[in-house]
C-alpha cells in the first residue's frame, strides 16, 4: 500500500513559539522552515509514500516545500489544526478516493524514510493508527486505511485522546526519528543528536555558533 500523507504547518512567523528561548525571533521562522523541509524531504524519500499535501498558509513555505515536491492545500476553514488536517484528508482523496492517508508534524527534522516507511506498513494493517511522540504524550503520526476516516484529534494530550477515539497505537521499536519531534531546546538537543537533515543542521549551527 502507498500512502498520500499530509503535513500541517502554521504560519512561520506564529510556529514554535516554545523554541523562543532557544532562538530569538531573527531565526525562529526559519528554524521552523528548515524542520518543514528536512520533514518533507524525508517523507519524499520514502517508499511507501506516492504524494504529500502540506497544509499551509504560508506563502514562503508553500513556495519552498513545493519545489522539494509537495502539493499545498491552503489552510481552510481556518479553525485550527484538527479542522485543516480533516478538510486537506478530504482534499486528497477527492483526487484520490481509494488512497490511504497520514497526518504527519512538520517538526521532525530527524526523519529517515525507512523508519516512516516501517510505521506505514504497520499502521496499513489498522483502520486507524497512531504514532505518540518521544515524550508519549502527544502525537506524531495518525494513518487511516483507504475509505476510512481521518477524524485527527492533535494537540494536548492527543496521545489518549487518539487511543479514546478507537485508533491503534502503534508499538514499534526504532523508529526514533518518526517520534522525534522538537517542540522546545531540549528536543532540539535530542533531534541533532539523533541525526537531522542539511537544513536543520545549517540553522542550528547558526544558533549554537553566534555570529561575531
Ligand atoms: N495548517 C495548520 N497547521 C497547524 C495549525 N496549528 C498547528 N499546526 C501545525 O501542527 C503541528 C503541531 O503544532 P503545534 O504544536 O500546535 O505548534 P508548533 O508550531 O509546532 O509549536 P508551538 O508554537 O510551540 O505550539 C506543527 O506542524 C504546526 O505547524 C493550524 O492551525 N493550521
Ligand atoms: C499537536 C501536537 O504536537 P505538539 O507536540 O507539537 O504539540 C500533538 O502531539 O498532538
Amino acid at each position: 500500500m502507498r500512502w498520500t500523507l499530509v503535513v500541517p504547518l502554521k504560519p512561520l512567523a506564529r510556529a514554535k513559539s516554545r523554541l523562543s528561548a532557544t532562538a530569538g525571533d531573527g531565526l525562529r521562522p526559519g528554524l521552523a522552515l528548515a524542520f518543514a523541509q528536512d520533514t518533507v524531504a524525508a517523507v519524499l524519500a520514502c517508499a511507501a509514500v506516492r504524494d504529500v499535501a502540506v497544509v499551509t498558509d504560508d506563502a514562503l513555505a508553500g513556495r519552498e516545500l513545493s519545489r522539494l515536491g509537495a502539493r499545498i492545500v491552503p489552510d481552510a476553514p481556518r479553525a485550527g489544526l484538527n479542522a485543516a488536517l480533516a478538510h486537506a484528508a478530504g482534499v486528497v482523496r477527492t483526487a484520490r478516493p481509494t488512497s490511504a492517508v497520514a497526518a504527519l508534524n512538520a517538526d521532525l527534522p530527524a526523519l529517515r524514510p525507512d523508519e516512516l516507511a516501517r510505521v506505514l506498513e504497520t499502521a496499513a494493517e489498522f483502520p486507524r493508527a497512531f504514532l505518540p511522540d518521544a515524550a508519549d504524550i502527544g502525537t506524531t503520526l495518525l494513518a487511516a486505511a483507504p475509505g476510512v476516516e481521518l477524524r485527527p484529534v492533535f494537540g494536548t494530550d492527543s496521545r489518549a485522546r487518539h487511543r479514546n477515539s478507537g485508533a491503534v497505537e502503534l508499538t514499534l521499536d526504532a523508529v526514533d526519528s518518526v517520534r522525534r519531534d522538537v517542540d522546545t531546546g531540549e528536543d532540539l538537543r535530542a533531534a541533532l543528536a539523533l541525526g537531522v537533515g542539511p537544513r536543520t543542521a545549517a540553522v542550528a549551527a547558526r544558533l549554537l555558533i553566534p555570529e561575531q
